[in-house]
């Protein structure tokens, strides 16, 4: 007979646009996605606004009535029922807000891009060690089906070793008329806006899933970084620090056995669009190519539900065309996409695709695990040292009081 699910309990920081989006999906019944041994719960939520704007986002978002609305960040870490915290702040915040709670003894389950800087990353990974706590960077996208099937298929053998990935997560968001104050984490200097941390990192998601999660933990090495930037200068902006485009090309070592060196090219942008038909998502935003053929993967890259696996030469000589489509199942959070933007609302009925991250969290807490094996402290250190050297060619750097590793910060 099957044991009963353990439940996890959630503390919700912040209450923007992907917190109520996460919390929605993590409250749809995990058995729904075949999910058994796994229940989530949120026990509170904490608004650095007011406890009243807590107390509205538990109900907007249907939390269980006796969850705890609170006014601040800091007497929420205190709450003793809290296993695990999601922290929702712009990135400027990961590292403080990701730091208070760990004090505090906290796990965390911290969205993307981790903080601002790799020492800040690294500071993060050493308080987790030293309390034994878990932490992981909530790079949502490497926990869909889609992902597993991919790097699974990369694993496999099927394309020969992969020699290069190319892979855009850009979005035409017409700044200077959306965001005409400077003041949106999209382009604000002191949120950490641009293109790079926001939406870059999942380019950058793609080349190292395909390229570096793949390999043996004891055979992978620091990938060679190259990269240009050009920097917003938009109404409102220092015009010295937030990224309009980047463009970064990356050397992935490998052994002579293992296929030799493999290339990666990630591009973002805030100003032109990997789809140019909103929604069409008729061109591929990731190649994944070996010898023997390619995966394709359509947009948005950071929620792909649709792929094609072609192989240049089936049995009979000919090529074969394979269409895969990795729909997320429902009942759905009914919350569609609160970024804002309209650029992605999951069908009605369909969950958004952010419990299975919530899952894995889930499954590392329970097990005793600090760190996810599918996102590594390690990896998500080296993907902040690209961004760090990303962001070093391209002459971008953020103001001190967020580049810091003193804590607390006045922000
Ligand atoms: N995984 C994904 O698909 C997505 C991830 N993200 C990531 O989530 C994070 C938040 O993004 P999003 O929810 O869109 O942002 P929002 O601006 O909608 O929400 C951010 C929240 O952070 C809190 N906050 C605390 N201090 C500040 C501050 N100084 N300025 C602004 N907000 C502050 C506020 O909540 P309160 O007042 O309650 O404290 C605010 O509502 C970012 O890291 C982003 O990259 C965003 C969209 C999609
Ligand atoms: O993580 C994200 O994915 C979706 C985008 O719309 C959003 O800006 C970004 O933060």
């Amino acid at each position: 007979m099957s044991s009963p699910p353990q439940t996890i309990r959630w503390g919700i920081l912040a209450t923007g646009g992907i917190a109520q989006t996460f919390t929605r999906d993590l409250l749809v019944d995990p058995s729904t996605r075949g999910v058994h041994n796994i229940k989530h719960t949120v026990v509170a939520a904490s608004s650095s606004s007011s406890t009243s704007r807590a107390q509205d986002f538990l109900e907007e978002v249907g939390a269980p009535s006796d969850a705890k609305a609170y006014g601040s960040y800091e007497e929420f870490v205190k709450d003793p029922n809290i296993d695990i915290v999601y922290v929702a702040t712009p990135h400027s915040h990961h590292y403080q807000n990701a730091r208070l709670c760990l004090e505090a003894g906290k796990n965390v389950l911290c969205e993307k891009a981790f903080t601002v800087n790799a020492a800040q990353a690294r500071k993060l990974v050493d308080i987790a060690k030293t309390k034994n706590l878990f932490l992981m960077e909530a790079v949502w996208t490497r926990y869909f089906p889609l992902s597993i099937w991919v790097r699974e298929t990369i694993t496999s053998g099927k394309l020969g070793p992969i020699a290069r990935v190319t892979a855009d997560n850009s979005m035409a968001l017409n700044p200077e008329q959306n965001f005409p104050d400077g003041k949106h984490r999209m382009v604000n200097p002191d949120l950490a806006g641009g293109a790079l941390l926001d939406l870059g990192i999942y380019s950058l998601t793609w080349l190292f899933q395909s390229l570096y999660t793949t390999q043996d933990p004891k055979e992978r090495q620091k990938p060679v970084v190259q990269a240009i930037q050009k920097i917003y200068t938009g109404p409102n902006v220092d015009g010295r620090s937030s990224d309009e485009h980047s463009s970064i090309v990356i050397s992935f070592p490998r052994s002579k056995d293992a296929g030799g060196d493999a290339h990666g090219i990630a591009t973002t942008s805030l100003v032109v669009a990997t789809d140019p038909v909103p929604g069409e998502h008729s061109i591929p935003s990731i190649r994944i190519q070996g010898p023997r053929g390619e995966i394709q993967v359509f947009p948005p890259a950071f929620r792909p539900t649709r792929a094609k696996l072609i192989i240049s030469n089936g049995p009979d000589g000919k090529p074969v065309v394979e269409d895969k489509t990795f729909p997320q199942p429902g009942p759905g959070s009914g919350s569609g996409w609160t970024n804002g933007f309209g650029s992605d609302r999951n069908a009605e009925g369909e969950g958004h695709g952010m419990f299975w991250e919530a899952d894995e969290a889930a499954r590392c807490i329970l097990s005793g695990q600090q760190e996810s094996a599918t996102l590594s402290w390690d990896e998500s250190i080296i993907i902040m040292e690209t961004m760090d050297k990303v962001r070093e060619y391209g002459g971008s750097r953020f103001p001190e009081k967020i580049e810091t590793l003193d804590f607390p910060v006045a922000l």
